[in-house]
């Protein structure tokens, strides 16, 4: 059994006193789509920063596709970053760039060729149904659309997992079937989705992993599990 990511004890209390995440214990293999659900305040964003390592954690062991963070030099962060796309709930799009140039984007910064960059831009946009789109600018897309760049930008690199803090948050519920559903394509394409999100409908009908967290902790983790909580 591959894992892409084990964490062992992790703990974490932000540095105004609050205990975040108190002692989880989680292994997700490559190739899984993991729902992250819980009520507000439970964690959930503070385990998917550890995963990227926008936070780190007080105490325990987080090992990524063989990369115990604990260990990682800060000047090898960007190497993990290449590993893992982050898609966050309010797009992150850069406004004064196109829809081609925010993905392109993701390669010019690790210094792709140019004649790669606009192979791996077109690809990606494909996957995501906007080619038609590569020329707009993020002000003429809807937010559903807005949303699917990000996630274009977020598997440009290739990585090993996806994680999304969110990411139909800001969108109507049709609309975020959509995203759901590009999650599903890029997850069977074999890249590791992790999403945490508030949506029961979604978590309930997709039948996938979910993992709930509560005051810190894991307190359910099922293959094919529903949201759970009344909202
Ligand atoms: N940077 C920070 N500094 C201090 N406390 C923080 C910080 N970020 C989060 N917290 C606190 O840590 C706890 C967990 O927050 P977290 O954002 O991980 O929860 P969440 O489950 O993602 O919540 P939501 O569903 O509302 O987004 C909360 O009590 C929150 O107030």
């Amino acid at each position: 059994m591959i894992f892409l990511i084990v964490m062992k004890d992790v703990w974490k209390t932000y540095p105004n006193g609050v205990m975040a995440i108190n002692g989880i214990d989680v292994q997700i293999q490559k190739g899984e789509f993991v729902f992250v659900v819980g009520p507000s305040g439970a964690g959930k964003s503070t385990f998917i920063k550890m995963i990227y390592r926008e936070e780190k954690p007080t105490k325990g062991t987080i090992i990524i596709d063989d990369t115990n963070l604990a260990e990682l030099k800060e000047r090898h962060v960007p190497y993990l970053r290449r590993k893992i796309g982050v898609v966050f709930q309010d797009f992150k799009l850069l406004p004064k760039l196109t829809v081609y140039e925010n993905v392109a984007f993701a390669l010019e910064v690790i210094d792709e060729k140019q004649e790669d960059i606009k192979r791996k831009v077109m690809d990606v946009l494909e996957i995501v149904k906007l080619k038609n789109k590569a020329r707009a600018f993020p002000d003429e897309l809807s937010g559903g659309e807005e949303q699917r760049v990000s996630i274009a930008r977020s598997i440009v690199n290739k990585p090993k997992v996806v994680v999304a803090d969110e990411p139909t948050g800001n969108l109507d519920p049709d609309t975020a079937w959509g995203i759901v559903d590009t999650f599903k394509e890029i997850n069977e394409r074999g890249t590791t989705v992790i999403m945490a999100t508030h949506n029961k409908d979604i978590v309930d009908k997709t039948k996938k992993r979910v993992i709930a967290i509560d005051g810190g902790r894991i307190v359910r983790d099922e293959l094919q599990g529903e949201y759970g909580y009344e909202i």
